[in-house]
């Protein structure tokens, strides 16, 4: 079998272009319009290349971008009070800190220090126990952005065998919740499982969230299933760099039914719903009914 391509970037691109009919609406029928602070500390290069693309798509859409570039030595005291003023700051419907932060600051504090109704990365404790009991929350981008993607491919995911390898708080385990959410049966694994391979074999979706490049390779996929690969790792190949997924491309490709590719697939879609929950957020924040597509 040659597995069909999931295009994660031209689905990204439906995703901005549902939000901008929102922000149209917004700003025609009740005169908002939704604003989105991201808060970078420090230097990190990916970390500036992810915000900078993050300030672009949001303006393209029609909403307001609140850019807070921090120096790498800011204090733990500072980030907070930035955090608080934009916590108060009406314009400001979602607010998002890039991550990783430098070590001197403690990430969990800093997110739990983020209003709930403006953390559109949902990783306020508030929002994971909203998510996990099955209430209404924001729900972290890289999952909702993978099950919109299964969504528009399966149609109902009601009774599949899912498995998601990893258990980050950022992917594995907000993506269990959202599959189980789907009516999935889902296994999180991870590198204590054991027997891996056969684990994975037994799934009609395969969730690749572990941060390894390549590691589920092909033999390790059930003919037929669906790959979503969540992993962007910088290898060197022949002298050059290459960015590759924690799913063995090529040989996971020959068996499965359909597969992400890396780029191109589950990363585009993280920057894409991250407007739509800003939007959701505004909408929520303005008592407006859910826009319609966006949500989980
Ligand atoms: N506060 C947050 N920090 C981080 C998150 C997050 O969701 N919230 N996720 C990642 C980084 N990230 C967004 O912040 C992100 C990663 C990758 C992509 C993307 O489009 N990747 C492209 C490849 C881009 C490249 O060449 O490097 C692709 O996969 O096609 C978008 C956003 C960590 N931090």
């Amino acid at each position: 079998m040659t597995a069909e391509i999931i295009d994660g970037k031209a689905f990204a691109a439906k995703v901005r272009e549902k939000v901008a009919g929102h922000v149209d609406r917004l700003k025609d029928e009740h005169g908002i319009t939704p604003g989105l602070a991201v808060v970078l500390v420090g230097e990190d290069p990916a970390s500036q290349v992810y915000v900078r693309s993050k300030g672009k798509q949001t303006v393209e859409v029609g909403m307001n971008s609140y850019e807070h570039k921090l120096e790498a030595d800011t204090s733990e005291e500072d980030l907070l009070a930035l955090i608080d003023q934009l916590n108060n700051d009406k314009d400001v419907h979602g607010i998002l800190v890039q991550l990783p932060l430098p070590d001197h600051l403690d990430s969990d504090l800093v997110i739990n220090s983020i209003d709930p109704a403006k953390d559109v990365d949902g990783f306020h404790i508030s929002n994971v126990g909203l998510l996990g009991t099955g209430q209404k929350s924001m729900v972290p981008c890289t999952p909702l952005g993978c099950l919109m993607m299964l969504r528009e491919h399966h149609g109902s995911l009601s009774g599949m065998d899912a498995v998601v390898v990893g258990r980050s708080n950022i992917v594995g385990k907000p993506m269990a919740q959202l599959l189980l959410g789907d009516s999935c049966t889902v296994t999180i694994a991870h590198s204590r499982t054991k027997d891996l391979p056969e684990v994975v074999r037994r799934a009609d979706i395969v969730v690749a969230a572990v941060g390894r490049p390549e590691m589920v390779p092909g033999d390790w996929i059930k003919e037929g299933a669906t790959v979503i690969d969540v992993g962007i790792n910088r290898v060197e190949r022949d002298g050059k760099n290459k960015l590759v997924g924690d799913a063995d491309y090529e040989s996971c490709a020959a068996r499965a039914g359909a597969i992400t590719p890396v780029p191109g697939g589950v990363g585009p879609m993280t920057i894409a719903c991250l407007l739509a929950n800003t939007v959701t957020a505004c909408c929520r924040a303005n008592g407006l009914s859910e826009p319609e597509g966006l949500t989980a």
